[in-house]
């Protein structure tokens, strides 16, 4: 194997560097040149790319974001964008590529193999952990450190006034930054997509919730970690419909993209310097149209159909904690 391409796609997360910089050091020391498309499969159709040296990969793997930028690129998702990467991919000589993203990312991969013929492997880069395969994606474990982090903050001062806060985590459409980050904070509830029921209920449970915690222990701060994308309005709206129906003042927080941001904690490192190097051994062997990922702290090949096909669980064990275990009015 001669040259091998690199790229990041989707959501930037916390350890895609991290990640560039193991493929980039793995491929060199079996004297791989390594291509570097900027801007996600953007870059793939408009030939931007660079040779990467060690020396572009050099004190990078403390930095959140992505040296090679990322995008979302629609264009792509057609056949003529796919054509027209595989027509630039051979151009250059490209033998496999490697995508660094999300399902999306993961699934344009699988279309680009209906027209190229090199070898595709993926990594999974995403702060949502909503990749099935693998026990966390990159970017995870820094997101949930930065979410808990925040809520720690907003609890400061929460307390001060014995507030009740909403705070808002991304994830889309999945609880695991809104659940970690939940436990890790010890916040009061925790509203997640996999385990949402109806709005109107939800409403009457957590106003019941809230006046049995007052009654047992007197005013005091209250937090309600909330995932993005299921609440009508976001947390914002759950505030007004919490005081339209009973008076109570809340405070909305939007965690948002500060989420994405940031130094990658050590565990987010690891993962991606692992998963990085294992990526490039394999593309020596002739692996293609499989994600390289972590299981029970081994690393793993799963095919991509397998990334999507299923819904990855929350962690039964912390659910139980914080909506039992832990929860003030299930105690005698
Ligand atoms: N079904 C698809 N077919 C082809 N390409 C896709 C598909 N879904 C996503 N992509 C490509 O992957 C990119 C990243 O996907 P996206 O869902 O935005 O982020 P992520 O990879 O983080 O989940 C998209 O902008 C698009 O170029
Ligand atoms: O970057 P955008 O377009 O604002 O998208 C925000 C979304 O991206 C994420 O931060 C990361 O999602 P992906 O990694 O799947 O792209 C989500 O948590 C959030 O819903």
């Amino acid at each position: 194997m001669r040259k091998i391409a690199l790229l990041t796609s989707g959501g930037d997360a916390p350890g895609m560097n991290a990640c560039i910089r193991a493929v980039v050091l793995t491929a060199l020391h079996y004297n791989i040149e390594v291509y570097g498309y900027q801007h996600g499969y953007h870059g793939l159709i408009g030939q931007e790319y660079r040779r990467l040296r060690a020396k572009d990969v050099l004190n990078i793997i403390q930095r959140g974001g992505t040296i090679l930028r990322s995008a979302r690129c629609h264009e792509f998702k057609t056949e003529e964008g796919a054509q027209t990467a595989a027509k630039n991919l051979n151009a250059l000589g490209i033998e496999a590529l490697l995508v660094i993203g999300g399902d999306g990312s993961f699934r344009g991969a699988q279309h680009l193999s209906n027209y190229w013929d090199g070898q595709i492997i993926g990594l999974p880069g995403t702060i949502d952990n909503d990749i099935a395969g693998t026990d966390a994606t990159i970017g995870y474990y820094t997101a949930i450190e930065t979410a808990m982090d925040s809520i720690d903050k907003v609890r400061d001062t929460a307390d001060a006034f014995e507030r009740i806060f909403l705070v808002e985590v991304m994830g889309r459409h999945a609880g695991f930054i809104g659940l970690n980050a939940a436990v890790a904070s010890a916040a009061d509830q925790v509203l997640l997509p996999e385990l949402f029921k109806d709005s109107e209920n939800t409403v009457t449970d957590i106003l019941a919730h809230i006046e049995g915690v007052k009654a047992r222990r007197g005013d005091s701060s209250y937090i309600i970690v909330v995932t993005e994308n299921l609440w009508p309005g976001g947390v914002t709206g759950l505030a007004e419909e919490l005081n339209s129906r009973s008076g109570i003042e809340c405070r909305p927080v939007i965690l948002g993209h500060v989420q994405r941001g940031g130094s990658p904690v050590a565990q987010d490192r690891l993962l991606a310097t692992r998963l990085g190097a294992h990526a490039v051994e394999i593309a020596r062997s002739g692996a293609t149209g499989i994600m390289v990922g972590e299981h029970h702290h081994q690393v793993v090949t799963v095919p991509f159909a397998q990334t999507w096909a299923e819904r990855k669980a929350l962690d039964p064990y912390l659910i139980t904690i914080m909506e039992s275990l832990f929860d003030l009015l299930q105690r005698p």
